[in-house]
C-alpha cells in the first residue's frame, strides 16, 4: 500500500492511498478518515455513485467534522477498476464500466476479469484496512449514493454480521426494474435475470430482511427520482418482509452532493449510535 496523499482535518487524517488489488486484478484508490486517537475505531465504507472515484466524498460530503467527533473512520473506495487493460463502455457513456462497477462480480467476458467490485468492496478492502488502520472490524457498517446506494443495501442484505449497519441516500434500490441497471446487470451478469437477483436489493430483501433498521434518505426533487431510483419499491418490499427501515423524502432536495452534505450528519450519528 502506498500513501499518494494525507491531509489534517478536524484534529484527524484524510488520506488517499493506492494499493495493488487481487480482486480487480489493476491497482486502486481509496481514500481514509482518520480520527485523531488510537482507536481501534468503528469502520464505515462508504460506496460512491456512477462518474465518481474516491474523491468526490471525501471533498464534498463535509463528513470529517462528524467522523472526528464520533471517532469513526470512513472508508471511500473508487467506483470501479481502473487502468491500463481495464474495458469501458463502447461508446464511453457514464452509466457503465468505468465509474461505474455497482459493487458486483461481473460473470460476462470481456467484464468479468477487472469487474469483480463485490469481493473487492466486501473482503479485499476490508482485510485491508484491518491490516493497515486502527480500525474495530467487529463495528463495521456500509452507506452509499445512487450506485453506491445499491452496493450498501445489497452488501449489507448479504452480509449482515460483517456490515452491521447501513444507510443509503438516493439508492437505486431496484437495478433489475429500471435502465440503469438492465444496462448494467445485462453486460456483467449476462441475460439470465436470475442472476440479477443477488444484486438486487428489492429482490434480497424479499427473501432475506436484516434485523437491522436500514436509514434512506431520497430527495423529491431529484431528478433520477421517477425513472431510476423509484424507493418506494424497496420500501414496499421491505414492509412486505419484515425489513425494518426509514425513507425520508427531502422535499426540494435533488440527486448532488449539496443533498448528500446536508444529511451526512444524520447518517454518521445513526450509524454511531448502532455499532
Ligand atoms: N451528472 C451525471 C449523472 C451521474 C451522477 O449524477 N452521478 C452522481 C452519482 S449517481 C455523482 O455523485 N456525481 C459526481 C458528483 O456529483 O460529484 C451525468 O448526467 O453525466
Amino acid at each position: 500500500m502506498e500513501q499518494k496523499s494525507s491531509v489534517k482535518s478536524f484534529g484527524g487524517t484524510q488520506g488517499v492511498y493506492s494499493h495493488a488489488s487481487t480482486a480487480l486484478s489493476c491497482d486502486m484508490n481509496f481514500a481514509v478518515y482518520l480520527p485523531e486517537g488510537n482507536g481501534p475505531f468503528p469502520v464505515l465504507y462508504w460506496l460512491s455513485g456512477l462518474t465518481c472515484t474516491e474523491e468526490n466524498f471525501i471533498t464534498k460530503a463535509g463528513a470529517q467534522r462528524v467522523a472526528s467527533e464520533l471517532g469513526l473512520v470512513i472508508v471511500a473506495p473508487d467506483t470501479s477498476p481502473r487502468g491500463e487493460g481495464v474495458p469501458d463502455d463502447p461508446e464511453g457513456a457514464y452509466d457503465f464500466g468505468l465509474g461505474a462497477g455497482f459493487y458486483l462480480n461481473a460473470t460476462q467476458e470481456p467484464w468479468s476479469k477487472h469487474y469483480k467490485m463485490y469481493d473487492y468492496s466486501t473482503q479485499e478492502l476490508p482485510a485491508l484496512i484491518a491490516k493497515e488502520f486502527p480500525v474495530d472490524a467487529g463495528r463495521a457498517g456500509v452507506f452509499g449514493h445512487s450506485m453506491g446506494g445499491h452496493g450498501a443495501m445489497t452488501i449489507h442484505l448479504k452480509n449482515p454480521d460483517k456490515f452491521k449497519t447501513c444507510s443509503a441516500f438516493s439508492p437505486i434500490v431496484a437495478p433489475s426494474q429500471v435502465p440503469w441497471g438492465k444496462k448494467a446487470f445485462s453486460n456483467y451478469l449476462g441475460s439470465n435475470e436470475s442472476a440479477w437477483a443477488e444484486y438486487d436489493a428489492t429482490a434480497l430483501v424479499a427473501k432475506q430482511p436484516s434485523k437491522a433498521e436500514i436509514l434512506i434518505d431520497q430527495g423529491a426533487a431529484d431528478n433520477f427520482l421517477v425513472e431510476q431510483l423509484k424507493p418506494q419499491l424497496f420500501a414496499n418490499a421491505a414492509s412486505e418482509a419484515g425489513q425494518a427501515y426509514v425513507l425520508r423524502m427531502q422535499d426540494g432536495y435533488d440527486h448532488s452532493y449539496y443533498f448528500i452534505a446536508s444529511f451526512i450528519e444524520d447518517h454518521l450519528r445513526w450509524h454511531a449510535e448502532r455499532l
